[in-house]
């Protein structure tokens, strides 16, 4: 074999950066007052001419990952967190519109929900629990001119113990299942979802998306998982001109009906094994017919 070895694509960055964000209600440490907190892992990728470092060790290009973690806290201190999206659309113009050689990004973030602990009924003004709620995730992508905003959720745990039927499968010799008419669903929802443009209310989307997978979720009498994933993302389609594209990964959390009858007593859809693996993995992406 003979030619030149050449460096292919590259990016790299600070990986899961956490940042805590705690806003007083006044300054000092133990201020007594009614404080917020933010929480978030965010990621840097940077893209651009760092053929220099890679084939020779020149670092004169390279900001540092040290550097770029640094720039995450400074601007959580300096600008505010606010939503992890224009968290990362100013970070995004910080680092390709300020360093010439970087030319595109991917920076990346994942939100922890926190809730007041109740206290005599009443929200603490500085203690929180973290909420079991899913994961709010999104990546903002710098390519060229074009800013792509792709955001989501992740294990977004969802069980309705009937609605769902699963029959009319084709049969071969390696068929056992049994067809139902009634079935325990249970899924933990990764869903993403691409926005037109940059410029949007993102919590408020987020919150109406989020509702809107999970009230489909439970009302769509399914008669088989990728049917309901299928109307989960046209349902987000139909409601929000905003999202151009809905991608959604759901495993199939099978629950199965134990066999009670050695101990003498019946099942009537009451007891139910669930089963961690293997899982069915339904996984698609809804789009409108345009859409490029
Ligand atoms: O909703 C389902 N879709 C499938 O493709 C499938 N396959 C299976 O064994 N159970 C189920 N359930």
């Amino acid at each position: 074999m003979t030619g030149r070895i050449v460096l292919g694509a590259n990016q790299y960055g600070k990986a899961e950066c956490r940042v805590v964000k705690v806003t007083r209600a006044s300054t000092g440490s133990t201020d007594g007052g009614r404080h917020a907190i933010e929480d978030l892992n965010v990621t840097t990728q940077l893209r651009g001419d760092f053929e220099a470092c890679h084939t020779a060790g020149d670092n004169s290009r390279v900001v540092a990952t040290d550097t770029q973690k640094n720039t995450v806290y400074a601007f959580a201190r300096e600008h505010g967190v606010g939503t992890p999206e224009d968290l990362l659309l100013r970070l995004t113009d910080h680092f390709v519109d300020g360093f010439e050689w970087v030319t595109g990004s991917e920076l990346s973030a994942e939100l922890f929900a926190w809730e007041r602990i109740a206290v005599d009924g009443q929200g603490h003004d500085h203690s929180f629990v973290r909420s079991g709620r899913e994961t709010r995730t999104t990546v903002v992508t710098r390519a060229g001119d074009e800013t792509t905003v792709v955001s989501g959720l992740r294990d977004c745990t969802v069980l309705k113990s009937t609605g769902s039927e699963f029959h009319g499968f084709p049969r071969d010799r390696y068929t056992t299942l049994q067809e139902t008419t009634d079935r325990i669903m249970a899924t933990s929802v990764t869903a993403t979802w691409r926005y037109t443009g940059t410029d949007h209310d993102y919590d408020a989307l987020y919150a109406g998306i989020r509702d809107l997978l999970l009230s489909t979720f439970a009302t769509v009498h399914s008669l088989a998982l990728q049917q309901t994933v299928f109307e989960m993302g046209k349902a987000v389609l139909e409601r929000y001109d905003e999202v151009a594209e809905v991608s959604l990964s759901c495993p199939n959390k099978h629950h199965f009906l134990v066999d009670l009858e050695p101990f003498g007593l019946d099942n009537p859809g009451e007891v139910f094994f669930a089963a961690d693996r293997p899982y069915g993995l339904i996984q698609a992406t809804v789009l409108r017919e345009a859409t490029p």
